[in-house]
């Protein structure tokens, strides 16, 4: 007897889904529907099952509003939905981008109809650029854009416009977007809502003359662009394209909710296709998740976060955990017995004391934020001009004074530091790789206790995987060494640096490829098919 997340016990018999007779097989992939027989099934599933057969559904709670729930056990890996979006745009703020094809642009062509700075004649008739085209056609005066390094108010009222835009363009995509959660209530009078009043309801309804369109055909009264702006802020995703950040409206993927562990993952194909996936094994009737906020920050700044940009406060295990999952990502040293660290003690309540896990010493929760503060703005400070000396020093009196060795701020600098060794002659002596090999060992253990599923994670620990076989395969070869490397360290070595590309371009195997890490995974199965001829070579030639 299966049990739903509604209603209870599930029903075991039902009516067939094709011919309405009595029935009692269930389509096994979605377990939904009902059939009476094979045949019936298999016509359902040509005739509208095929395209309404999915691995979730979307149910409502008083808590989160609607909310995704697998409807059959997941793998990692299994898909679970693609969605195109239904409109995207430049985010709200962004230094001045094509508004066709957003790479950066420097103002030395403009479209001839509207004005904006666009690459070329090519983009004026993107799809994409049609709506404020329209809009921008009737204000006579050209869009004054100038400085083409900083970010510009202007480009504030496109994805909004846009959105609206969709009301007469594509009523059923109106409809979708209409339908998202846009906490305009909650937004009112915030510093938020107060900006947008100037920059881009004001700007819309004044400078662009939103007000002489007909409102059946975009909404241009005042709730209506702040509704669009909140629903964009709650809802969109950021799409990564090669030049510029770019935001997209997934009506589905927006009915995920928010963990600071997240199950699913996503990426994109063809540019703007999102594919999401089970991160890790998901049972039938779990909550699929993804993650709202930055995996890299301590609970404070991840919920703080949240509560500005989402309107929630995230109360997942993550955030409820003092040692955020035994990590102790934002522990601080105690200042009276300097081996104790001090937690929050109640981490939901950004007002409670932090408190000495050794000693009970007690420090206010605005001390407890300074210190955090203080290091973020030294540790920004040393990645500016970072050296191998400056960053092991920070991390040796941060950990042995100031904050637990794991803090999220000196996590950040030993991702830089593991990819530093072994990069310059200076450092690829025995005892430096050696560092090399423990740092991102260290690393990864960080990162897979944060984020089993590589969900969030995935970039940095792809680098660490291949900065790891680097050290590994440096010892292999006998860099830096006096000693002649013996067979069974070699075998052994090789084995280890083979594993850990194999990882690595596992884990990196959805980054787009007009990314750094994109090209990491290129990097690495180059590298592991190199590794693996030179493996035969020199096993031969010792044997
Ligand atoms: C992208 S929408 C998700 C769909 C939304 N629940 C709805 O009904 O349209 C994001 C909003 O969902 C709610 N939400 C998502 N995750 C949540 C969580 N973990 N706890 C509480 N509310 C959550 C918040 O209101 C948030 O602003």
């Amino acid at each position: 007897m299966d049990v739903d997340e509604n209603c209870g016990v599930m029903e075991e018999f039902g009516v067939c889904a094709n011919c309405v007779e009595s029935a009692k097989l269930r389509c096994g992939n979605c377990r939904q529907v009902f059939y009476c027989k094979r045949e019936c099934q298999r016509d359902h599933w040509k005739k509208s099952h095929k395209d309404q057969c999915k691995p979730f559904k979307v149910l409502n709670s008083p808590d989160l509003g609607r909310y995704m729930v697998a409807t059959r056990d997941l793998k990692a890996g299994d898909i679970i939905l693609k969605e195109d979006p239904i409109v995207v745009g430049p985010k709200q703020q962004t230094e001045p981008v094509c508004l066709g094809c957003y790479k950066r642009v420097d103002g030395s062509y403009r479209c001839e109809v509207c004005s904006w700075p666009l690459c070329g004649p090519e983009c004026a008739k993107s799809p994409d650029h049609q709506p404020e085209c329209v809009v921008g056609k009737e204000i006579g005066s050209p869009i004054q854009i100038n400085d083409f390094n900083t970010t510009n108010h202007f480009y504030e009222v496109i994805m909004p416009l846009r959105c609206l835009a969709l009301k007469k363009r594509s009523p059923k995509k109106y409809q979708q977007f209409t339908s998202l959660e846009s906490h305009y209530e909650d937004r009112k009078g915030t510093y938020t809502h107060s900006e947008n009043q100037k920059h881009v309801v004001e700007m819309l309804r004044g400078y662009f003359m939103l007000l002489t369109f007909d409102p059946d055909e975009i909404d241009h009264s005042e709730r209506g662009i702040h509704s669009a702006l909140g629903i964009c802020d709650t809802n969109a995703l950021d799409i990564n394209l090669a030049e510029s950040t770019i935001q997209g409206i997934y009506p589905n993927f927006a009915m995920l909710e928010h963990s600071c562990t997240p199950n699913t993952k996503h990426a994109y194909i063809s540019g703007r296709k999102v594919v999401l996936k089970a991160a890790v094994d998901i049972k039938q009737g779990e909550h699929l998740s993804t993650m709202y906020t930055h995996v890299l920050w301590g609970t404070y700044a991840r919920r703080e976060h949240i509560k500005h940009n989402k309107n929630f406060m995230c109360q997942c295990p993550r955030c409820s955990d003092p040692t955020e999952l035994g990590t102790h990502f934002s522990a601080l040293r105690c200042p009276r017995c300097p081996p104790g660290f001090l937690l929050p003690a109640a981490p939901l309540d950004e007002l409670a004391d932090w408190i000495c896990c050794s000693c009970n010493f007690t420090m206010p929760a605005d001390d407890a934020r300074a210190v955090t503060v203080g290091l973020g703005a030294a540790v920004e400070q040393a990645l500016m001009q970072p050296t191998t000396d400056l960053l092991e020093t920070i991390i040796e009196n941060n950990a042995k004074n100031i904050v637990h060795p794991n803090h999220f701020h000196l996590f950040v600098i030993r991702h830089t530091l593991l990819q530093m060794y072994g990069r310059d002659p200076t450092t690829q002596d025995e005892e430096s790789m050696s560092k090399k090999e423990k740092l991102c060992q260290d690393f990864l253990k960080i990162c897979t206790a944060l984020d089993p599923g590589m969900a969030r994670l995935a970039p940095f620990a792809g680098v660490a995987l291949y900065e790891y076989h680097l050290a590994v395969l440096s010892r292999a070869r006998g860099v830096g060494s006096a000693q002649q490397v013996d067979q069974t360290t070699l075998k052994k070595d090789l084995e280890t640096a083979k594993a850990l590309l194999q990882q690595c371009i596992k884990v990196l195997v959805d980054e787009p490829e007009d990314q750094p890490e994109g090209q990491l995974h290129k990097v690495a199965q180059q590298n592991l098919l190199e590794l693996k001829q030179w493996e035969a070579t020199v096993i031969e030639s010792q044997t």
